[in-house]
């Protein structure tokens, strides 16, 4: 069965920007755009507008992700990712993007395909400050804990040593 889709509404601030979409019925995410051309030598980074901006309900945030085909053809990242648009929010949503590739330029034209939004129901918290937290199987175990050097290196310390194999979380070891 498939559930109605959450109503949102949306503001073009570009009045030829695309309303976002989604590529095939049960995406995650649908396409962002960038309204300006831009070029990103290795290593830099920008703040590209899409042209829109949204009103979601209370309860739902929004994300901002990656695409993997730009980041594996490219090197195309976002350092914030997953961005997230709160709700209230009503400014212009953009994309921070950097360019990851150590040797290549990237280049976006207007209305490229930068990263895709991924709309979520979120929920709020109350904390409730205490003075011993109850107790579970994982405790204070991680960064590395279900592997081997890892996890030995954390028995004996709370830190996992730099000569520590790095990949041994990797293989499960
Ligand atoms: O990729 C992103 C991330 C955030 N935003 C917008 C929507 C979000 O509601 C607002 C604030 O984002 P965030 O809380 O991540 O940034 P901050 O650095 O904590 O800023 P603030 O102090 O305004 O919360 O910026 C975007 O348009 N794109
Ligand atoms: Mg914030």
């Amino acid at each position: 069965m498939t559930r109605a889709p959450v109503d949102v509404l949306l503001r073009r601030l570009d009045p030829e920007v695309p309303v976002p979409s989604y590529a095939r019925p049960g995406d995650a995410g649908c396409d962002l755009v960038t309204t300006e051309p831009a070029e990103l030598a290795p290593g830099e980074r920008t703040v590209l507008p899409t042209g829109v901006s949204i009103a979601l309900p209370e309860g739902y945030a929004a994300f901002v992700h990656p695409r993997s085909g730009l980041a594996a053809r490219c090197g195309v990242s976002l350092p914030n990712a997953p961005g997230t648009v709160d709700a209230g929010y009503r400014g212009e949503i953009k994309v921070i993007v950097a360019n990851l590739d150590p040797r290549e330029s990237v280049r976006f034209e207007r209305f490229d395909r930068i990263a895709q939004l991924v709309v979520q129901q979120v929920e709020n918290v109350r904390f409730h400050e205490v003075a011993e937290l109850p107790g579970s199987a994982r405790a204070a175990g991680g960064f590395g804990s279900t592997g081997g050097h890892a996890a030995a290196a954390q028995q004996q310390s709370e830190y996992v040593p730099v000569g520590a194999d790095r990949h041994s979380d990797l293989r499960g070891q």
